[in-house]
C-alpha cells in the first residue's frame, strides 16, 4: 500500500500537535492535514505559519482537508492528534481513510487507542512531550521540548509499520524513540497531565505554578492517587515509586515547561470540553473501581467540569 516516492500521511484533527507535526514531516512527506476550514483557507491562501523550536517560517506542502471527499485513496499513515474528547467523532467521519491504514496516535490521556483500534487493525500509541499552541488560523508554536516522541505498537501488525512510521517522523528532524510497553508509555505522559493540566487550566497559570509551596501538596496527591490506580491495574509505569516520579516532575519536567501553558489551559480558556474525563476523571472513575481513595483527583476533575460548565466563571 505505500507509495513508491515519498511517504503520504494524512493527520486527522489538525490543531496545535497536528499542524506542527504536519509542518515539520512536509519536508519528507506528502502530508493531508484534516482541520476545520479556518485553518485550511489561511493554509491555501499563505501556507502554514510555524514558529519555535521546530522552526520559523512558512511551510507550503501541508495540504488541508475539509472532509473525508478530499483525502486521496493511497494514504499510507494516519495520525489522530484531535481531542480526546473528539476521537470517536473524528474516526467516524474518516472511517473509509482509516480502515487499512496503519493508525496512530499522538493525543493525552487514557482511552483513544482503544477507539481508534475499532476502525483501524494496526495501532500505534504515541506520546509527544512538547508544547504546542494555536495562535491564529493557520498559526502554530512549538515550544519547550522535554523528551523524544514515542511510539509503540498498540494492537495488530507486526512492527514493520512502527517502524517505518519512526523512520519518517526521524527524518524529519523530530526526536523519537520505539516504546515497547506502549500501554506503560501512555501512562507515563499522562502523569504530567494529571499533574498539571488541570491546575494550570483552573488557575491561569503556566506550568511552574505546580511548584508554589501552596500547589505542591496537590500535585503530591495526584501523582501518588495515580500511581496506586496504574499498581492495581498492574502498569508497569517506568518509576519504582511516586517519589521517583515526583523527582523528576520538579527536577526536569515542570522546570522545562515553567513559562508555558498546558492544552487543557487553553480548552477553559476556549470554552470548550477539556480532556478531564481521560486524565484525573479516568483515574478517579477508575480508583472507584479498584476501592481506592483519589479524592485529590475528583476534586479537581469536579472543578474542572464546573469551570466547563460555567465559562464565565459564575
Ligand atoms: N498542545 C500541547 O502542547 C500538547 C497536546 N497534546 C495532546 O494532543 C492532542 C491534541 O491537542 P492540541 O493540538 O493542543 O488540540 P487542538 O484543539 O489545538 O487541536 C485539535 C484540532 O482538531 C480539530 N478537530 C476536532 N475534530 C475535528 C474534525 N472532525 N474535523 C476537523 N478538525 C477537527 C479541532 O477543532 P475544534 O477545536 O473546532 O474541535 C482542533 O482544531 C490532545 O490529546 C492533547 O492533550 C499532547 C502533547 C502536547
Ligand atoms: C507536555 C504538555 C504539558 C505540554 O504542553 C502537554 O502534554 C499538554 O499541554 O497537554
Amino acid at each position: 500500500m505505500e507509495s513508491l516516492q515519498s511517504p503520504v500521511i494524512l493527520v486527522l484533527g489538525a490543531g496545535a500537535v497536528g499542524l506542527s507535526l504536519a509542518g515539520r514531516l512536509a519536508a519528507v512527506a506528502t502530508v493531508y492535514a484534516a482541520c476545520r476550514p479556518v485553518h485550511a483557507d489561511a493554509i491555501r491562501e499563505r501556507g502554514l505559519l510555524m514558529e519555535g523550536v521546530w522552526g520559523d517560517g512558512i511551510v507550503r506542502g501541508v495540504i488541508p482537508v475539509t472532509g473525508p471527499a478530499d483525502v486521496p485513496p493511497a494514504v499510507d499513515f494516519v495520525v489522530v492528534t484531535a481531542k480526546g474528547t473528539g476521537t470517536r467523532a473524528i474516526c467516524e467521519e474518516y472511517a473509509g481513510a482509516i480502515r487499512g491504514r496503519p493508525t496512530a496516535s499522538l493525543q493525552n490521556g487514557i482511552g483513544n487507542e482503544e477507539i481508534i483500534a475499532e476502525y483501524a487493525d494496526t495501532v500505534i500509541g504515541g506520546t509527544v512531550t512538547t508544547n504546542f499552541s494555536t495562535l491564529g488560523a493557520g498559526h502554530v508554536r512549538v515550544l519547550s521540548e522535554s523528551a523524544p516522541m514515542r511510539l509503540g505498537v498498540w494492537s495488530g501488525g507486526d512492527g514493520e509499520a512502527l517502524d517505518r512510521l519512526i523512520g519518517i517522523i526521524r527524518a524529519a528532524g523530530i526526536p523519537v524513540e520505539a516504546e515497547p510497553d506502549i500501554r506503560a508509555g501512555k501512562w507515563a505522559k499522562a502523569l504530567l497531565n494529571i499533574a498539571v493540566n488541570p491546575l494550570c487550566a483552573l488557575l491561569r497559570a503556566p506550568v511552574g505554578v505546580a511548584a508554589d509551596e501552596n500547589i505542591r501538596e496537590i500535585v503530591d496527591g495526584l501523582v501518588r492517587e495515580t500511581f496506586a490506580v496504574a499498581g492495581a491495574e498492574g502498569v508497569r509505569l517506568p518509576w519504582a515509586t511516586a517519589d521517583d516520579y515526583l523527582a523528576h516532575l520538579f527536577r526536569v519536567q515542570v522546570p522545562d515547561f515553567a513559562a508555558v501553558y498546558p492544552s487543557m489551559y487553553h480548552d477553559l480558556r476556549q470554552g470548550r470540553r477539556t480532556e478531564i474525563d481521560l486524565l484525573n476523571g479516568y483515574i478517579a472513575a477508575l480508583g472507584e473501581r479498584h476501592g481506592i481513595a483519589t479524592p485529590h483527583n475528583r476534586c479537581i476533575s469536579g472543578l474542572v467540569r464546573h469551570a466547563e460548565a460555567h465559562p464565565d466563571g459564575r
